[in-house]
């Protein structure tokens, strides 16, 4: 796959001397669904921004799709779809007016029946001549979304998509970002809930105080950092754990009738036959058994405890 973003060596210090980024260095690959995870503050909003030509940077280079975004702002940012944290559109306009007017803003010529199919693809069709401020909330997200996409970007952008969005809507959202991957758009998202990278991300950045510390496939990721527990019911609560278990990372729960066993999702020798065999040894007998792998969020959390 070729690159479509392409972030080299940027940098930004605010007026106020905050570094926010530190030299980042970052490929989005066409077509693809990038998420990228940090902390409050550490730095996503301000990447994204640079790229759309919102915020300056102080060095370093980016380019959408070969055209270089101070050169060449408008090629590149005509390719871009941004869906910012806030909401961003007049009150009192109609959905139907609010769509089209965007896509007159990058100077493209009227077609209704694109604008007939985004709302459409987004439900928001038998809204059309509704006044934005009559929307939910969760239709003012997707009236933005509508608005990002009215000029047929190649890139979408969506910072923080769900916030504060219900369950179900969270879900009618990963759906339409899924389909418009379908339809070729690359997408790079933002986002607190890791569920959501976890359920959607092709690749997973990680940023942390303006520094990326990690850009991987997510399959890779999880199959690379995750560990798998094993959760051991027993038959009779233990008080303490035997000696001959002590070179095995167990947890024994505070009631003394669960054990868990932490271990390398990728050893060849994860160690659970002999752990059973010398459970056995002790006399220790278990009711039941279940194993579960971690989660994007453990290995997120587990990365920004690792960071100085
Ligand atoms: N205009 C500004 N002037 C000075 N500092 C700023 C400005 N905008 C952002 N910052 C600071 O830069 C850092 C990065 O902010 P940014 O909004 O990019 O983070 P974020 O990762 O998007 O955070 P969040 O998840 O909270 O949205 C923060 O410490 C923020 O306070």
């Amino acid at each position: 796959m070729s690159s479509i973003i392409s972030i080299s060596g940027v940098t930004k210090t605010y007026a106020t001397g905050f570094e926010a980024l530190k030299e980042i260095n970052l490929d989005i690959e066409r077509g693809e669904i990038f998420a990228l995870l940090g902390p409050n503050g550490a730095g996503k909003t301000t990447l994204i921004s640079i790229v759309c030509g919102i915020v300056n940077r102080s060095s370093g280079s980016v380019s959408v799709d070969g055209h270089d975004i101070s050169k060449d702002y408008r090629a590149a940012r005509s390719l871009i779809g941004l869906v910012p944290q806030e909401l961003t559109i007049d009150a009192f306009e109609t959905v139907w007016a609010t769509v089209n007017y965007s896509r007159g803003l990058f100077g493209k010529a009227p077609n209704t029946a694109f604008v007939e199919k985004v709302l459409r693809d987004l439900s928001l069709w038998d809204k059309k001549d509704s006044k934005a401020i009559t929307l939910s909330g969760g239709m003012k997200r997707r009236l933005m979304i509508a608005k990002a996409l009215a000029h047929e970007p190649r890139v979408l952008f969506l910072d923080e998509p769900t916030a504060g969005v219900d369950v179900e809507l969270r879900q009618d959202m990963w759906a339409m970002v899924r389909r418009l991957r379908e339809d070729g758009v690359t997408i790079i998202l933002t986002t607190h809930y890791i569920e959501e990278a976890e359920a959607m991300a092709d690749r997973v950045g990680v940023i942390n105080k303006g520094e990326i510390i990690l850009v991987e496939d997510k399959a890779e990721l999880m199959r690379k950092l995750g560990r798998k527990q094993m959760r051991l019911e027993l038959r009779a609560p233990l008080t303490a754990m035997p000696d001959g278990l002590s070179r095995y990372s167990l947890e024994l729960s505070a009631d003394g009738n669960q054990l868990t066993y932490t271990y390398d999702n990728q050893s060849d020798r994860p160690g659970v036959a002999s752990l059973i065999r010398d459970l056995e040894a002790a006399g220790i007998q278990f009711r039941d058994l279940d194993t579960k792998n971690s989660s994007l969020e453990e290995i997120f959390v587990n990365l920004l405890r690792q960071e100085p």
